[in-house]
């Protein structure tokens, strides 16, 4: 990838827990020269691994703090951080809130699903993409943590795709749980029928 080259700011350790008491221990990084100058985190977790498992994590304050059930957010990332703490890996925590729209915009786009459109139709009234995520900085962060050859955990066809052709190569997909609910059964049956997302649901009401 051309553009800026990116390094290590900052790497620290913080001990986690979460609401349902699983622990784990992150090291985190920062960096300069990323290519979208936002402060995105690599969370190091468990033993050094030759093929390290990687969680590109989207930003999503609702579901990652608040624990909304409108979306997945939530208990994927605690899934995330317990098999990267096994296998050995990294979490980076990617500041695209809203599949990169934002958190406003992202809400904005709640209100238009409650009037019936599905989560890519309320982006597009919005005069957005349906996802305007960019894995740039991703790659730039992989790269500097020498992280090239990764194992993906994703069930989104488009985060290998793009961050394959980012540069770093990707032995192996493997799927994240599926966490549905009445909540956001829609949501995640949008996500199947229109990016092919590898879910199976429970029949979508
Ligand atoms: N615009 C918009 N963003 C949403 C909506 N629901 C969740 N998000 C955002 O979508 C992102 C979460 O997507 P991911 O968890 O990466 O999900 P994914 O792209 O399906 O990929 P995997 O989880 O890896 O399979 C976060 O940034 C959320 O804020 C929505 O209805 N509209
Ligand atoms: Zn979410």
């Amino acid at each position: 990838m051309a553009g800026m080259s990116a390094a290590i700011r900052t790497s620290v350790t913080v001990p986690l827990r979460f609401p349902d008491g699983f622990e784990a221990v992150a090291r985190v990084t920062t960096f300069t020269g990323l290519a979208d100058g936002k402060e995105h985190l690599a969370l190091a977790f468990g033993p050094a691994a030759e093929t390290p498992l990687v969680r590109l994590h989207s930003e999503c304050l609702t579901g990652d703090v608040f624990g909304s059930q409108r979306c997945d957010c939530g208990p994927q990332l605690r899934e995330a951080v317990e098999r990267i703490s096994v296998a050995g890996g990294y979490l980076l925590y990617l500041r695209q809130e809203g599949r990169g729209i934002g958190l406003y915009a992202k809400l904005d786009a709640y209100a238009l699903q409650d009037t019936g459109l599905d989560t890519y139709a309320a982006n597009r009234a919005l005069g957005h993409l349906d996802d305007e995520r960019d894995y740039s900085a991703a790659a730039q962060m992989l790269t500097v943590l020498g992280a090239t050859s990764i194992d993906l955990l994703t069930n989104n066809p488009d985060k290998p795709a793009q961050i394959g052709r980012l540069g770093i190569s990707v032995r192996e997909v493997l799927p994240t749980g599926v966490y549905a609910s009445a909540a956001n059964v829609r949501y995640l049956q949008a996500k199947v029928e229109h990016t092919g997302h590898t879910i199976t649901l429970p029949l979508a009401g």
